[in-house]
């Protein structure tokens, strides 16, 4: 299809004809509602506009990482893993806005981070969340990529470039970026600056996203279902560390046959869920245990899990996920085993706003999830860093 829907009128006008049970045929820029026979369309009868984006080599040709980005990307990578595997006795510590709605507002984030993973980086693996697709419940704001004006237009080329210069742009600041990865072709545009990445909990099940995660270049966090059930996500990491072949795209935009090498760096994620909490000492034992019954000892997932401070595990109430994270920095101080990092939803402003236009938003302040704001982020990281030296002590 090549045409357009004109204006809103249009669209109206569409959607009575389909009501009719008329079809709104798109050819060579004009909308017209029915066929030149007059029996209608029998496919895209319910597409508004195809729009062609970018190529992936496009994108990724005109935003390139920089040399020293490059290394930033696969040096943390592999300093991800060690904390995964025990390797390294840091703590991963995964922090940052829910969403990145405004690039000013994430570099300013950003910096601040640099200069605290600065201070710690003996004791945290600090990597930024910067989280641009957002999976909703039902509908709502899904994100910079898919709406960067944040105003229902969603101009997706436009959020694309964004999302790309806003990673570049921390990379740049010195931090390593995480991301959840929810559309299966967009981690073509934007994964090679992306240091760790997560399988939210409404596709942690889902076949289309374990097949992702197979071929993904970094390791990969799934979360536990929004109900609770951890073993859906343990079946994600046996199934996402094997061997996969599915529909996807080139970096040419061509639709492909993927063939995957299997990725065995996946590790679970406990974020709690609508019945309350899922990270008290006796549930991490649980996971944990069924991680072990279901994945080799030497993997990722059988060394330790990441607690998500944030979502059921606090409520999504920013007061709470602070409290937790100071209960966590205790339990990790006193060298409980099976935490190998911590997840935390933390912007310039504490709490949260109605998504609109940039213009009409305070700034540093989400507009998807309550954050935990900067000043009290910095005192939950220095807690973390000292619950981490005294680990060090005990071992
Ligand atoms: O992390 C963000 C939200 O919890 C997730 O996108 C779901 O949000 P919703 O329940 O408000 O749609
Ligand atoms: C959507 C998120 O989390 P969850 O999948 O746990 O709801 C998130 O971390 O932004």
């Amino acid at each position: 299809m090549t045409g357009t829907f004109q204006d809103q009128d249009d669209i109206r006008a569409a959607q009575e004809a389909l009501a009719r049970g008329h079809n709104p045929l798109v050819a060579g820029g004009v909308t017209r509602w029915e066929d030149e026979v007059g029996i209608g369309r029998i496919i895209n009868r319910r597409i508004i506009e195809l729009e062609p984006l970018p190529t992936p080599a496009q994108v990724l040709s005109d935003y390139q990482l920089d040399q020293a980005s490059r290394k930033l990307v696969v040096s943390s990578r592999e300093a991800i893993r060690d904390t995964l595997y025990g390797r390294d006795d840091r703590l991963l510590v995964i922090v940052g806005p829910c969403s990145i709605h405004d690039p000013k507002a994430a570099l300013d984030y950003a910096q601040r981070l640099a200069g605290v993973q600065g201070e710690l980086g003996k004791d945290l693996l600090i990597v930024m969340r910067v989280y641009f697709e957002k999976p909703r419940t039902t509908v709502g704001w899904k994100g910079l990529i898919n709406d960067p004006d944040i105003d229902g237009s969603h101009h997706i080329q436009k959020g694309l470039l964004l999302a790309r210069r806003i990673l570049l742009d921390v990379l740049r600041a010195g931090l390593p970026a995480a991301t959840e990865f929810l559309e299966p072709t967009s981690p073509q545009f934007i994964s090679d600056a992306i240091s760790w990445g997560a399988i939210g909990a409404r596709n942690t099940e889902s076949q289309v996203h374990r097949q992702l995660a197979s071929g993904l270049s970094m390791p990969v966090g799934f979360k536990n279902a929004t109900d609770g059930d951890v073993g859906v996500a343990v079946d994600s990491c046996f199934t996402s560390a094997q061997q996969h072949t599915f529909f996807g795209i080139n970096h040419e935009g061509r639709a492909s046959a993927v063939q995957t090498l299997g990725n065995p760096d996946c590790h679970l994620v406990l974020r709690g869920s609508s019945h309350g909490p899922n990270c008290d000492p006796e549930s991490v034992r649980q996971a944990m245990e069924r991680v072990r019954q279901e994945m080799p000892s030497n993997s990722a997932a059988a060394h330790g899990l990441i607690i998500d401070a944030s979502h059921g595990n606090s409520g999504k109430d920013e007061v709470r996920q602070a409290q937790l994270v100071e209960q966590l920095a205790q339990r990790i101080g006193q060298g409980e085993p099976g935490i190998t990092g911590l997840m935390m939803e933390s912007f310039i402003e504490g709490g949260n706003q109605p998504a609109a236009p940039l213009d009409q938003l305070v700034y540093g302040r989400s507009i998807t999830d309550r954050c935990i704001s900067w000043p009290r982020t910095e005192q939950l990281l220095q807690n973390l860093a000292a619950a981490v030296r005294a680990r060090r002590q005990l071992a």
